[in-house]
């Protein structure tokens, strides 16, 4: 475990934000959160000291700055300073706030109190060093997807299931395990969690104890399709995938070994100009894209085999 952080400050036009996320993420940054600031919005990320040297900073400077040139924003402004373990879990954790995603959801940070009525299904999510706190425009498009593929199972299915046809389904790139606890909650009757992060897959195991979720109705695992391809005993209902779309591409033929013929599927961590190489390798694969949902500069890819 590090002993010593880098915190990165990102003073950028909003409209930036969700490039910087990304940007980030890839960099290898742990936790990110966002403030308003007036016109502006101030993103902080967490780093490893010793993952990045002060070139990589500085190289980290010079993306950001060519990203907000190309779509004719404003340069941001790039701070960093080294900070202590004990600061880093709580420094950004004050700018998380609970958040409503879609008709269904409430994401509420592990650290602060449930509402006391809601009529919304509350996940409770402490990401950690994982990917996925929800405020990032694919997980919500993926939420948002499960909302709309799921709303078909009875509305009086709770945790405790009375269906009489389970849905399994895998969440490919689980992160936090914020897709996985939502498509529980919507009404899965199993979901498999995969991740290639170790971290992601030891975050997802905290946040289903956090959400009381049962370890049979929710089974994360390190590793990708060819763990799933060992673990399930059947083909799956239903697969969320939020990862790179060259990632999706890649992991595509694959996927074909654990579907049958009434599977669907969401697909998202595509940007908008990669959508239609993600489209054709589906169809490639033998998926049928039904729609394409956008936000922000971002797309999902809900489909299905047949
Ligand atoms: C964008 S995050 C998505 C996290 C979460 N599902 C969400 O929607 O917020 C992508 C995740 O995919 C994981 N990942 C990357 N390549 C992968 C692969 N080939 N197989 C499985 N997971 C992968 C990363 O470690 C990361 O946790």
């Amino acid at each position: 475990m590090a002993k010593t952080w880098w915190e990165l400050q990102i003073l950028c036009e909003p409209d930036l934000e969700d490039s910087i996320f990304w940007r980030l993420e890839n960099f290898g940054c742990r936790g990110t959160a966002v403030e308003n600031k007036g016109n502006a919005s101030l993103v902080r990320a967490y780093l490893p000291e010793f993952q990045a040297h002060l070139l990589d900073l500085a190289a980290l400077s010079l993306w950001l700055r060519q990203d907000a040139l190309c779509v004719g924003l404003t340069a941001p402004a790039l701070n960093w300073q080294i900070i202590n373990e004990e600061d880093w879990g709580t420094s950004w954790k004050q700018y998380w706030q609970p958040e409503k995603i879609g008709d269904r959801f409430l994401i509420n940070p592990a650290w602060l109190p449930l509402p006391e009525t809601t009529d919304r299904l509350v996940i409770r999510l402490d990401p950690g060093v994982a990917f996925g706190t929800g405020n990032h425009a694919t997980t919500q498009l993926c939420l948002e997807s499960l909302e709309m593929r799921m709303s078909e199972l009875p509305k009086s299915f709770t945790r405790v299931s009375t269906k009489k046809e389970p849905v399994v389904i895998a969440d490919i790139g689980c992160g936090s395990g914020i897709l996985s606890i939502g498509a529980v909650l919507l009404g899965a009757e199993k979901v498999y969690a995969v991740d290639t992060d170790p971290l992601a897959v030891q975050s997802t195991f905290s946040n289903r104890a956090l959400n009381d979720v049962s370890p049979e109705r929710l089974v994360p695992a390190e590793g990708s399709v060819d763990i799933l391809q060992k673990l399930i005993a059947q083909p799956l209902d239903g697969i969320v995938c939020n990862i790179l779309a060259d990632v999706i591409i890649e992991l595509l033929p694959e996927m074909s070994a654990i579907v049958k013929p009434t599977t669907w599927a969401v697909f998202s961590g595509i940007l908008l100009e990669q959508s239609k190489a993600v489209a054709d390798a589906l169809e490639d694969n033998g998926w049928i894209v039904a729609t394409l949902w956008k936000k922000k500069e971002w797309c999902c890819l809900n489909v299905r085999r047949s």
